[in-house]
C-alpha cells in the first residue's frame, strides 16, 4: 500500500461520496486516494479503503485531508489525524458550522486549514464550493485547493469567514429546498387531478429543465420568470400567489435561510 496519498477522504457519505465521484470523474486517479469511513460501501475501483485512522501505513502523509464527516462527531476524529498534520498537508474540512479556530484547536495550530462548503450536485460537476482560508496557508496550497474543486463545479473564496454559516444555508443546504419543490409541485398536481406519475414526471422535468436553462442561459433568474410568464395569463395567476408580500415565497424562504444560518451557527461548538 502506498503511504503518500493526494487526497484522504475522511467520511465517505452522500457529501464526501458525491465529492469522490466528481473528482474520479475528472481523472483524479482511484490510486491517489485513500478513503477512511467504517461503514464505506460500493466504492469506485481502485480506492483504497480502511476503516480507521489507526490503520493508516506508518508514516502516511497527504497533499489534502478532506474532513467530510458529521459536524456532531469531528471533534472527536480530529485528534485521530494530528499525525498528518504538516506544512505541505491542508485539512479541508466540509462541515457545517466548523469554524476554522475549532479545527486549529484539534489538530494544532500549525495545522492548515481550509473550510468549505460544497453541494451534492458536485457528483456530476455541477457542485458550487465556497472556500475560506486559514492562516499560514500558501499560494500554491490555495490554488491546489481551488483546482481540486473546481472538479466538482464552481468555486469562490470568502475572506470573511463569519458569513460561511449564510453559504451553507444557501447553497450548501439549498439542493434540498429544490428538491422539496419539486415534491410540493408534483402533490400540488395530483391535487389538480393529475395521476401521480405523471405528476411527478412534470415537476421533476420541469424544474431539471429550468435549472439547465439558467445554467445555460445569460439572462438573469428575474427576466427568465417573465418570459414565462403571460400579462393575466396563468403563471400570474399562480406568481400573485408566490410573490405576495405577506406569506409569499421570499417571506418562506427568507426564514428558512435564516433558520439555516442560526442552525450553522449553533454547530460551531
Ligand atoms: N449532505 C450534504 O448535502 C452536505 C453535507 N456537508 C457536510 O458534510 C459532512 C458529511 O455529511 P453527509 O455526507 O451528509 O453525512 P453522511 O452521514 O452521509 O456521511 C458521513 C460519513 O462519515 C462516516 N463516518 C462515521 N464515523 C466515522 C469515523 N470515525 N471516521 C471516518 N468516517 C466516519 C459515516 O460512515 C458516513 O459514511 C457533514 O459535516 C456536513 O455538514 C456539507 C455540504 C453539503
Ligand atoms: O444539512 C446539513 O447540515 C448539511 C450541511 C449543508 C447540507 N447538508
Amino acid at each position: 500500500m502506498t503511504s503518500s496519498y493526494a487526497l484522504v477522504l475522511v467520511g465517505c457519505g452522500k457529501m464526501g461520496g458525491a465529492m469522490l465521484d466528481g473528482w474520479l470523474a475528472e481523472g483524479v486517479s482511484p490510486q491517489s486516494v485513500l478513503v477512511i469511513d467504517p461503514f464505506a460501501k460500493d466504492l469506485p475501483a481502485g480506492v483504497t479503503v480502511i476503516p480507521s485512522a489507526d490503520q493508516m501505513p506508518a508514516g502516511a502523509s497527504a497533499q489534502v485531508v478532506v474532513l467530510a464527516v458529521k459536524p456532531q462527531m469531528m471533534a472527536d476524529v480530529l485528534p485521530l489525524y494530528r499525525p498528518l498534520v504538516s506544512p505541505d498537508t491542508v485539512f479541508l474540512s466540509i462541515a457545517a458550522g466548523k469554524t476554522i479556530a475549532f479545527f486549529r484547536q484539534g489538530l494544532g495550530e500549525q495545522a492548515i486549514i481550509v473550510r468549505a462548503m460544497p453541494n451534492t450536485p458536485a457528483a456530476i460537476g455541477r457542485g458550487m464550493t465556497v472556500l475560506c482560508a486559514g492562516p499560514g496557508i500558501s499560494e500554491s496550497q490555495k490554488d491546489h485547493c481551488a483546482t481540486l474543486l473546481k472538479a466538482t463545479g464552481t468555486v469562490a473564496w470568502l475572506d470573511d469567514e463569519s458569513l460561511m454559516d449564510a453559504v451553507t444555508a444557501v447553497s450548501g443546504s439549498g439542493p434540498a429546498y429544490v428538491f422539496h419543490m419539486v415534491e410540493a409541485m408534483a402533490q400540488a398536481g395530483i391535487a389538480m387531478g393529475l395521476p401521480a406519475d405523471l405528476s411527478m414526471l412534470l415537476a421533476r422535468q420541469t424544474v431539471a429543465g429550468a435549472g439547465e436553462l439558467l445554467h445555460q442561459s445569460d439572462l438573469p433568474a428575474g427576466q427568465l420568470r417573465q418570459n414565462v410568464t403571460s400579462p393575466g395569463g396563468t403563471t400570474a395567476a399562480a406568481l400573485d400567489i408566490l410573490m405576495s408580500a405577506d406569506g409569499g415565497l421570499p417571506d418562506v424562504m427568507g426564514k428558512a435561510i435564516a433558520a439555516a444560518t442560526r442552525r450553522g451557527k449553533e454547530l460551531a461548538g
